[in-house]
């Protein structure tokens, strides 16, 4: 009966040169039955002393204090310290007790075999599930497990069906040798161990000629004392006393043990004689023929197997240089197995009915591919088969459970979905956590030439994958607590548009800070500040270029198919002046939580229009906010962003508050990440390349004097190609505030006059509230902005001259209704619940 195992399958010597498959085969090649060998009632320690001597070689072989250094670093691995002693010491009993045996004559039948009442072991040695004796159990009702010998359904090579099958064919060179990064790893890893290993023994040189010192003598005193133990047969004293102190003595059998032993001491005391004259004379007759220096090597040599020999076994001469920590671990099958286990993802093994028919199906995983260190040379890749009904989700969900089942930090482990299936997931297991490494430094620091049409650097995925952005017909939202890298992330993902001298830039920082001065130099308008004056003006500047898309959105309906074969902008008709504009709105929360209600509703509508409708008329819209709640970005603004980037946050909620409602439950939620996570995020919306658009990244480090240099070098270009314009050139258009001109209106009305003329309102507008007015051009601007509630202009005669006006009861009506609307939008507005 076939059993199958799942992980137990071998790992490619290839891929992993020194794991534990290759050492399997010297130790464990032969099955091992620990529970048998424990139970052994041979397994008798110290029955005689001539194994003694034999035994020490064998047991010095197992050295658990040294083990730590024989802990994989992040290049190839070695195999886990545990499943190594558990191995040796099964050979070393075995030995043993194969020697009791054999020397008390006792026939080998009874052995401890290999068979079906074995442990499973995976190729380290340690035990994976007991296997239950089918012979036995058979004869019982109900369903029964399966076990037996290995049989593992892995990658199939050979089995490929046309074309698409190329996807599947395993690289030739392992991914980390492949890979620069991976090689460099590798690499300095090895020599940060070996510096280290020679600097740890270096400074205790003095300890370890000490040691030998004293255990090179008492080595001799072992041999010697052995020696002269097996060369009068002292083991025979007890049993010539326990036969002369017996009850019924039997003379002859007492008289021929005499005999036999004073043969074999003879013998014995000749044979050591012999031995030691012939060492003597060859050794000197080595050292004289030995070269110069090959005497003190060889008495160096002779020294040093001295004292291995009077060595303690629990004290090793040389102690381990590194430390057995959990960091760098080698991942075996077993360790994974374990971890799906832990998490809920172990499936069941197959169950047989009494007449050993397959009732149900072997569900556990299996590796998809062996397990491989990453192409960066700082981790393990793991595919996984989960069982099926489970998904690649449901590995994401329990991340921390497989974290904890590997015995790493939930930081250290990233499941992605793979393509194809959805019960495939792709592990990442990290050395150490991504997140604390050196950053990446961006590649647009070295201001080269960018296009927002073009896909550009912005993080890296923990296996050193760039996350590329194109600016071009998506909307971009970016949200996370203070301090965690947000500003940072916003200007990496802003630098194509300031390097690309054909991209408008519109920049609104309603929080005031410093972060984007350097854009003044580029910006068709800039605004910073978070006063009411600010944000008033940040709305009417959105206004102008929702205005401005809605033109340009006309002008595509009146092109022929010809003209516009993508419905949308295209290069050619950006070269013909349509421009893609990106628009950045950092500190967001100031202007959907403005205290002045109109203001908070205007915003927000005017944000919607453009993240749904503008992308596709060469619009961009960059949200930026410190206060990822629901109440800052409402769902019908949040879910129409189409690439969301969530730094730290406090909570479960406010990472859905910015990449999508339950985002969190498929275990991609940034509650998780640690303060010192700088730039560590989660993106969504940015395609993985292996089938979904949801990935943990790393935002690329661009320093604020790097995005600086890029605002100069932009402005260079934009000179260069004569596309400069707007604020950057002292040509800020004027600002047109439109939300509060009721408000403003009623309260400039000169007293309680019927009628007034147009004229006369503007100028009081204008010279009461320059900042807001100042850009309204005309009469005819105002009554635009004051026909949406419900006001219209009609001839009004005054002192003889008959002009445009206002009638004071339309004004008063209009303010009575605003009201009235306000305060029943109050319980609906998205915009209006308390912090
Ligand atoms: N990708 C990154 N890698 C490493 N460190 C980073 C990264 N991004 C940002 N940092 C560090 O994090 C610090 C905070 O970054 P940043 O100013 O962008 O935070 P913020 O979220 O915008 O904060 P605030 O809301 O207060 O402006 C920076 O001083 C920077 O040193």
């Amino acid at each position: 009966m076939a059993n199958i195992l799942p992980f137990g399958r071998r790992p490619d010597p290839d891929e992993r040169p020194n794991t534990s498959a290759t050492r399997a085969g010297t130790a464990g090649d032969e099955p091992q039955n620990d529970g048998a060998l424990a139970m052994s009632p041979y397994a008798m320690p110290d029955a005689d002393p001539d194994a003694d001597l034999a035994d020490r070689a064998g047991a010095d072989d197992v050295t658990p204090v040294a083990e730590a250094d024989t802990i994989a670093g992040p290049s190839w691995g070695s195999p886990a310290p545990a499943a190594d002693m558990m191995a040796d010491e099964a050979v070393r009993e075995l030995l043993a007790l194969y020697r009791q045996m054999q020397e008390q004559g006792m026939p080998l039948t009874g052995m401890p075999r290999a068979g079906k009442e074995m442990r499973a072991h995976d190729l380290t040695g340690a035990a994976l599930e007991p296997y239950p004796d089918m012979s036995q159990d058979m004869s019982g009702e109900g369903p029964q497990e399966m076990s037996g010998e290995l049989v593992v359904p892995v990658l199939e090579p050979d089995r490929i069906f046309g074309p698409d099958g190329a996807e599947d064919l395993r690289p030739i060179v392992p991914a980390w040798l492949a890979s620069g990064e991976g090689r460099k790893a590798v690499a300095g890893w090895w020599f940060h161990v070996q510096w280290h290993r020679a600097k740890f023994h270096g400074i205790r040189i003095p300890t370890y000629v000490a040691r030998i010192a004293w255990r090179a003598p008492r080595g001799v005193w072992r041999i010697t004392s052995g020696l002269t133990r097996w060369a009068l047969d002292t083991r025979a004293d007890a049993l010539e006393q326990a036969l002369a102190s017996g009850t019924k003595m039997d003379t002859a059998t007492f008289i021929q043990l005499r005999e036999n032993r004073s043969i074999r001491v003879r013998a014995r005391l000749a044979t050591v004689a012999a031995g030691t004259v012939v060492s003597a004379v060859g050794g000197a007759v080595a050292v004289s023929q030995l070269p110069t220096g090959g005497g003190t090597l060889a008495a160096a040599g002779a020294v040093a197997a001295l004292a291995w020999v009077g060595s303690d076994q629990d004290r090793p001469l040389i102690g381990a240089a590194m430390a057995a920590s959990g960091r760098y671990r080698e991942l075996t099958d077993a360790i994974v197995m374990r971890a799906l286990k832990a998490a809920g993802l172990g499936g069941s093994v197959a169950k047989v009915d009494k007449n050993g028919n397959e009732i149900e199906e072997d569900t556990r995983p299996t590796l998809a591919q062996p397990i491989a260190r990453s192409a960066n040379g700082r981790g393990y890749e793991v595919v996984v088969d989960l069982p099926y009904g489970k998904t690649a989700g449901d590995a994401a969900a329990a991340v921390d459970k497989i974290a904890s089942g590997l015995d790493v930090d939930t930081a250290q482990v990233f499941p992605e979905p793979v393509a194809g299936k959805s019960r495939r997931v792709s592990l990442y297991v990290a050395d150490e956590d991504p997140m604390l490494l050196p950053p990446h430094r961006s590649p647009l620091a070295r201001l080269p030439k960018a296009s927002v049409w073009e896909a550009n650097p912005l993080a890296r995925t923990p296996l050193s994958a760039a996350v590329k952005a194109t600016l071009m017909f998506n909307s971009f939202l970016v949200g996370a607590l203070p301090r965690s890298g947000k500003s940072f992330a916003a200007k990496c993902l802003v630098a194509p548009a300031v390097l690309d001298p054909h991209c408008d830039l519109t920049v609104l920082d309603c929080g005031g800070g410093r972060d984007w001065l350097p854009t003044q130099e580029i910006a068709v308008d800039y605004v910073a500040g978070d006063e009411e004056e600010d944000l008033l003006r940040i709305v009417a500047i959105l206004n102008r270029i929702r205005d401005e898309a809605r033109e340009r959105l006309a002008k595509f309906r009146k092109m022929s198919a010809a003209e516009m074969p993508e419905d949308k902008l295209t290069r050619a008709l950006a070269a013909d002046g349509m421009r893609p504009h990106a628009i950045v709105v950092d500190e967001l929360q100031n202007l959907l939580r403005a205290n002045n209600k109109e203001i908070r509703k205007a915003a927000l509508e005017v944000l919607v229009w453009l993240a749904k409708t503008a992308p596709k008329a060469g619009y961009i819209l960059i949200l930026i906010t410190q206060r990822p709640a629901a109440d800052v970005i409402p769902s019908d603004l949040r879910d129409i962003m189409s690439v969301r980037i969530a730094l730290r946050t406090k909570t479960r909620q406010g990472s859905d508050a910015i990449l999508g409602s339950d985002i969190s439950a498929t275990g991609y939620r940034t509650d998780r990440f640690l303060e010192s996570h700088k730039g560590a995020a989660v993106i969504g919306g940015i395609s993985t390349g292996k089938g979904g658009d949801l990935q943990v990244a790393r935002t690329d480090l661009l320093m604020p004097a790097e995005f600086a240099r890029a605002c100069a070098v932009g402005r260079k270009r934009r000179e260069d190609a004569d596309t400069l314009r707007g604020a950057a050139i002292g040509d800020a258009a004027p600002v047109e505030i439109t939300i509060t001109v009721l408000q403003d209106v009623a309260a400039i009305w000169p007293g309680d006059e019927a009628k007034v003329h147009a004229y006369v309102i503007l100028a009081r507008l204008k010279d009461i509230h320059p900042d807001r007015y100042a850009g309204m051009a005309d009469e005819a601007a105002l009554t635009r902005a004051l026909k949406p509630y419900n006001i219209t202009s009609g001839q009004v005669s005054r002192g003889g001259v008959n002009r445009n006006g206002y009638k004071l009861s339309e004004i008063r009506a209009a303010v009575r209704a605003r009201k009235a609307a306000t305060h029943d939008d109050e319980t609906s507005d998205p915009t209006d619940t308390d912090d």
